[in-house]
């Protein structure tokens, strides 16, 4: 039985179309104006300098904006480049540019279990701050008061036992008493390594083909948040 609920976003709450069609390219196109407006700041200035210095320590800002319009290309989960989107995507929700997009189901189970008194907490490879706005300007308004903590990739890698491991502590509940949901096997590897519970997240809209047998991973899989039961 759960005592508190793990939730991945991108492919388990909420559609990767949105990411992938909506939140990439926003970021992608702003890049370059806003690393021009902001690059000076210290927030902003020490995820540039740590792009340029894994990248042979280049010096131009143009270069970094080319190496970071690449990684959003090719979807690298980089901590830089996952707070650097953040900082961008604000002004598009300020500015009603979109809203962030959640399953009904998804909302529903959310509020539901908030209601039943069961702790949820948020870990996505997007960093704490684009969480707390993608939840706080969702299809369904604001959700952030559902929610008793957050965490992205600097706890560590989301296929990384350990990263499972310093959530369990931070939120001081055995891990098996975890209840961890994702879209990604080996995600939901890494996480029942650690000892917690896990439940495959497999979306029709997402993954057009069911996963069964052995892609599955040996994972509890569901293809709505109404079929997961935290009792269970
Ligand atoms: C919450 S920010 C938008 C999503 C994002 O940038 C991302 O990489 C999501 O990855 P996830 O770990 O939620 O699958
Ligand atoms: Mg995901």
């Amino acid at each position: 039985m759960a005592r508190a609920i793990l939730t991945d976003i991108e492919g388990t709450t909420s559609g990767i179309s949105f990411v992938k069609d909506v939140l990439f390219p926003y970021a992608r196109r702003a890049l370059p104006g806003f690393v021009r407006a902001h690059g000076s700041e210290p927030g902003v200035r020490k995820w540039l300098d740590a792009v340029a210095a894994e990248n042979g320590g280049m010096c131009r800002d143009e270069m970094v904006v080319e190496v970071l319009q690449g990684w959003i290309d090719q979807d690298r989960k980089h901590t830089a480049l996952k707070a650097l989107q953040g900082m961008i995507w604000a002004a598009g929700y300020r500015d009603a540019d979109f809203t962030a997009h959640i399953y009904p189901d998804a909302a529903d189970g959310l509020v539901r279990w908030h209601a039943a008194g069961l702790p949820l907490y948020v870990y996505s490879s997007g960093s704490v701050p684009a969480q707390r706005l993608f939840f706080g300007h969702s299809d369904a308004g604001d959700l952030t008061r559902l929610f008793s903590g957050w965490f992205d990739t600097e706890i560590g890698g989301k296929r990384e036992v350990d990263s499972y491991r310093r959530i369990a502590e931070a939120i001081e509940l055995p891990a098996s008493e975890v209840l961890f949901l994702s879209d990604v096997v080996e995600e939901l590897d890494a996480a029942r390594e650690a000892g917690m519970d896990t439940v495959l997240v497999d979306r029709r809209e997402d993954y057009p083909e069911a996963r069964t047998g052995e892609a599955t991973g040996g994972h509890l899989r569901v293809e709505t948040f109404d079929r997961i039961d935290p009792q269970a």
